[in-house]
């Protein structure tokens, strides 16, 4: 099972704030300290910590420290709240694509008015601030097991026929994607714990390698049973073996149920359909949106070419070969069968009404 210390994204207590450097993976494990709403910044940006809900969990946590350390430049209520409001629409600029660091910062905006009609007193205030922020983290951490039990037994009541199931999954959606479990790996360690897995197939996720630099690390570490595979496989793979079920992450999904994913997820779900295998999407309730409609509101984040053309630095194409490199894609709702959150798992086309009620309560 997993190991809490060796496979934390994210370490925190009050006023300190450090992440493991993903980029370093699987050969150095190395926190790197995160003090300031900019180190998040860079760190989310250049990815050394990413997956849509650590990011959000990293961001907040880095206003938490901030302001744990920079009280005095305050004088009044108002400026923090100002100085909130901007670091939080900042960090939203990191990536694009995932919603949950956009939930996070609206929770928080939200929360300002509130908070100060409660707590006149500036240092209070920030405390209490910064209590809120930290209960992101713990928020999180919650999510992740009620997914990965609702999404396991979701799966295993679609397979009564087989006790132990082989399962696709693509990119990383591990501890190190998220702040704890993870979600659609979250789901294969359950699976895993309920006896219920023969084995985790996972793609290497081109071209920025995911799941070979990541999910393999977190599976190898689990001892969970599992088979590499390269992204160019799958079509192959779900041919000639038996697949019980694919299961992804998601970066954001809409009302409808469209869903961002990494890149290769579409094709993952088109060939799924055609094989006649059930394609779940696991993600926190944090992760959808209902602002947006469809998925083609979605803005797809370019990333840079040389995440294509090198690998640890090392080319493996021409200099100066044009490359197209979207780290996203969408997946649409009629591809999909359901959606494993934290509150269950929903059918897409029941997904918005199901939430609302949920946000009512
Ligand atoms: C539970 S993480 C969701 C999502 O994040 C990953 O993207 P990235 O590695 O670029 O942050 C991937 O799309 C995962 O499915």
């Amino acid at each position: 099972m997993q190991d809490d210390q060796t496979l934390k994204a994210i370490r925190y207590q009050r006023g300190s704030l450090s992440i493991l450097d993903q980029l370093k993976l699987p050969d150095q494990s190395i926190y790197i300290p995160i003090n300031s709403v900019d180190d998040a910044w860079k760190a989310i940006h250049t990815m050394s910590i990413r997956g849509a809900p650590a990011i959000a969990v990293c961001g907040v946590l880095s206003l938490a420290v901030e302001l744990y350390h920079s009280q005095s430049k305050f004088d009044t209520i108002a400026s923090v709240q100002q100085f909130v409001t901007d670091q939080l629409n900042y960090l939203i600029t990191s990536r694009p694509t995932a919603v949950n660091m956009t939930e996070g910062a609206q929770t928080i905006i939200d929360y300002l008015i509130p908070l100060s009609n409660k707590q006149q007193d500036l240092s209070q205030y920030i405390n209490e601030l910064i209590v809120f922020m930290e209960q992101f983290l713990e928020r999180d951490l919650a999510d992740n097991h009620a997914i990965g039990q609702y999404g396991a037994k979701a799966i295993s009541e679609n397979n009564t026929s087989h006790k132990k199931l082989n399962i696709l999954t693509h990119c990383n959606t591990g501890s190190l994607a998220t702040v704890g479990f993870g979600t659609a790996l979250g789901v294969i360690r359950q699976l895993q714990a309920n006896d219920n897995l023969e084995l985790a197939y996972f793609t290497e996720t081109r071209p920025y390698n995911q799941g070979s630099r990541l999910t393999a690390y977190e599976l190898v570490h689990d001892r969970i049973p599992h088979t590499m595979i390269c992204d160019s496989m799958a079509g192959l793979l779900m041919r000639t073996q038996p697949i019980h079920a694919v299961v992804v992450g998601a970066d954001r999904v809409t009302a409808n149920g469209d869903t961002a994913n990494k890149i290769g997820t579409y094709q993952l779900a088109i060939l799924a359909k055609h094989h006649k295998i059930p394609f779940y999407i696991a993600a926190p309730t944090t992760s959808i949106d209902l602002n947006k409609k469809t998925g083609d509101e979605i803005v797809i984040e370019q990333r840079p070419s040389k995440e294509m053309t090198s690998i640890k630095g090392v080319n493996i194409a021409a200099e100066g070969v044009q490359v197209w490199n979207p780290s996203f894609d969408i997946t649409p709702a009629n591809l999909i069968t359901g959606i494993i959150t934290e509150h269950g798992v929903f059918k897409p086309d029941e997904l918005e009404e199901k939430l609302l009620s949920l946000r009512k309560k």
